[in-house]
């Protein structure tokens, strides 16, 4: 190249090696799915690779998370991976294709509420007993005028603040789906930030079949996620998806083999877990923020002040009230 000194060149050759080691692999064209981010990426030879190594694979050891009565959650299955900061929730209903009534949500929103507030837990698996089902949604044996009754014999639709609190939570949820994500157990996975499906995973809503319907995120996000044409058509036409239809359309992030999902699910969590929390933290809320409104603009403005609270500046006025004294932000730059 004209004018260039082999120094140009190899600073050239250098950044693109660099550069390459980004790039989101191409997808695969004659399979029914993609090629799993962590395979390309763990062939890739760039200074990122070299310093951090391969994700691991081995599986993790599960250790058992109990209720505030030390007693095992009735209807999830609760666990944390050791030295990990996985969290694994689990709808343990398998005989009702992991139905949820009142109570399951209850315990859930228990497990997801503990997940958050333990520090060392960066990232969360949601998912279902079993190969046959993620969840089918709401029990519709106990789905009486206002709502599912089981406990307190009145009714409840306590799973829209479930899906509340998984949209909110500040770590990633990860729904990993076998067999059927249907209903409102379609709605949960969509509610979840990343979706990795088994080769047998179904997904679909059954609400205007049998009576219902979820115009809240169930309309809302789906929209988002697939397109407004395509939304009208899961919630008109109440058709039933494969997997690799699925992820055709954006629903899902990835597809693998069932006897890999929980390996390929813990991979991605790991790869997550490499990455810095607070950026994670705040990509979260930012992708949230428009669609959330209030509750959005609420989520990112708490992160900021929760950064600011770090700084000298945001603990200058502090330790100025703390000490009767006048503040002196004079040091700090009026940034353009
Ligand atoms: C999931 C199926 C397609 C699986 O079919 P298959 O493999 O053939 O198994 P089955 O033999 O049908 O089922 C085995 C066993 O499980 C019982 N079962 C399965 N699903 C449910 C369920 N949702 N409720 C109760 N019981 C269930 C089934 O009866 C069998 O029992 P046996 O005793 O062995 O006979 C298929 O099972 C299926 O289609 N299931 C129903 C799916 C469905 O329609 N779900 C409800 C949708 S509505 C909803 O979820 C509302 C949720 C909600 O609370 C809400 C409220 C307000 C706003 C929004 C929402 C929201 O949508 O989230």
């Amino acid at each position: 190249m004209a004018g260039m000194t082999e120094k140009d060149i190899e600073a050239i050759n250098r950044r693109m090696a660099s550069v390459s080691g980004h790039l989101v692999p191409a997808r695969n064209g004659n399979a029914n799915h993609s090629i799993g981010l962590s395979n390309c990426s763990s062939k890739m030879d760039d200074t990122y690779h070299r310093v951090h190594g391969e994700v691991p694979t081995h599986a993790p050891e599960w250790k058992s998370a109990v209720d505030d009565s030390g007693k095992p959650f009735a209807d999830i299955i609760y666990e944390k991976a050791v030295g990990e900061g996985i969290a694994k929730i689990t709808i343990n209903r398998p005989e009702r294709r992991n139905a949820f009534r009142p109570q399951t949500v209850k315990k859930l929103m228990r497990a997801f509420n503990d997940a958050r507030d333990d520090n060392s837990i960066g990232v969360i698996i949601f998912t279902g007993q079993g190969t046959k089902a993620f969840c089918s949604g709401g029990d519709q044996s106990l789905r009486g005028k206002e709502g599912y009754v089981d406990y307190d014999n009145f009714g409840r639709l306590n799973v829209l603040d479930l899906q509340v609190q998984i949209r909110r939570l500040p770590k990633p949820v990860i729904a990993m789906v076998a067999g059927y994500a249907v209903g409102g157990g379609h709605v949960l996975h969509m509610v979840c930030d990343l979706t990795i499906a088994a080769e047998n995973a179904i997904f679909g809503q059954t609400g205007p079949k049998v009576g219902s319907f979820d115009a809240g995120y169930g309309a809302s996000v789906m929209a988002r996620l697939i397109g407004p044409k395509r939304a009208r058509e899961m919630w008109f036409m109440v058709r039933f998806y494969n997997a690799a239809e699925a992820e055709k359309m954006g629903l899902v992030n990835t597809v693998v083999p069932l006897e890999k999902l929980e390996e390929e699910t813990v991979k991605w969590c790991r790869e997550i877990m490499r990455n810095s929390p607070m950026a994670i933290r705040l990509c979260k809320s930012a992708l949230n923020a428009i669609d959330d409104g209030h509750a959005g603009l609420q989520q990112m403005a708490g992160d900021a002040t929760l950064l600011f609270y770090g700084t000298e500046e945001g603990t200058e006025g502090k330790n100025a009230y703390l000490q009767r004294r006048k503040p002196d932000f004079s040091k700090f730059p009026r940034l353009p």
